[in-house]
């Protein structure tokens, strides 16, 4: 984010919006260049000393100098959040984060159709975001140009095709960083049962998700491969996924998945009627 003159405004200065924020200043993208609406005191002050902005507890005047408006509330209070900001904001782009709420609404509530919708992961907060980005048919390619800049600042990203595709990547990417988190417990715990210290098997457990992943990444092989390559016959790695196979992990992680997806669906409906 070089362009000195561009402004982004924050609807929402949670997680998401800090994840987001970091990438930009890290990119050098002035704290005057930024406003964020955040009623929480708690978390306006954490603005405050992460990146040196001043929250506004409520939408106002400021926000009309936004290029850009990022949407990072929850589903459930973003029609209710939306109505303060429309009168400030009719001229701006929209970037929505909200998982499930869908670009029909989005639009409605924001009063424009240059809106994009997105679903980012927290690893965006260490520059190893995984976004996905969805445009309504009125955006146009500069659009699409300022959300690569910012949202390019957080990680990796990729346009879909489909709006409907976004309840997948919410199902896989976006929830998925809980996922390893909840194989990092899984795999510390067993650890820790097997004699380690917690650190110890922590730090296994975390090299081994960032070593394989970078594996992964950095090679031309499948999964399906890479995994063989690890499991010799008759050893030990054959050991413990033929014990996975036998309790169903893959179908019930497909499942689990699968729940995600119709979760993000529900979201939508539930929440986007306003
Ligand atoms: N946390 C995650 O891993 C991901 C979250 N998302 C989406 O990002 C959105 C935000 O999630 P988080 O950042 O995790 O939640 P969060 O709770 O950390 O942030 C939401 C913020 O909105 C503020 N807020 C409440 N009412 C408001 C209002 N009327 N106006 C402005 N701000 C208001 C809250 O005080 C809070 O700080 C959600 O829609 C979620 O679906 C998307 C991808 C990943
Ligand atoms: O759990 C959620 O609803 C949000 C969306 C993806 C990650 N967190």
């Amino acid at each position: 984010m070089s362009h000195s003159s561009q402004h982004i405004a924050f609807i929402g200065g949670g997680n998401m919006a800090s994840a987001i924020i970091g990438g930009l200043i890290r990119q050098g993208m002035k704290p005057t260049q930024i406003t964020v609406v955040e009623p929480f005191a708690d978390t306006a002050a954490k603005l405050l000393k992460d990146f040196g902005i001043t929250a506004l507890p409520s939408a106002g005047p400021a926000l009309a100098r936004a290029d850009l408006v990022v949407w990072a509330v929850k589903p459930q209070i973003f029609s209710e959040a939306a109505a303060p900001v429309m009168a400030h904001t009719s001229k701006a782009l929209h970037l929505s984060v909200a998982a499930g709420i869908r670009t029909d609404s989005i639009c409605r509530w924001v009063g424009t159709d240059r809106v994009v919708r997105c679903m980012p992961n927290t690893p965006a907060l260490v520059g190893q975001g995984m976004t996905a980005l969805f445009p309504c048919a009125s955006v146009t390619a500069a659009d699409q140009q300022l959300v690569e800049q910012v949202i390019g600042t957080t990680g990796q990203y990729l346009w879909v095709a489909e709006e409907s595709q976004l309840d997948a990547v919410t199902a896989l990417s976006g929830s998925g960083p809980a996922y390893v988190f909840y194989f990092l417990e899984a795999m510390t715990e067993a650890g820790v049962g097997m004699g380690l210290s917690a650190a110890q098997a922590y730090q296994l457990a975390v090299a081994t998700f960032s070593g394989a992943s970078s594996l992964a990444a950095a090679s031309t092989e499948s999964p399906e491969v890479l995994r063989q390559r690890v499991t010799s016959k008759g050893g030990t790695t054959y050991a413990a996924l033929t014990a996975m196979e036998a309790a169903g992990i893959k179908p019930a992680f497909i499942k689990a998945m699968q729940a995600a997806q119709v979760r993000a669906g529900e979201l939508g409906d539930e929440f986007g009627k306003a």
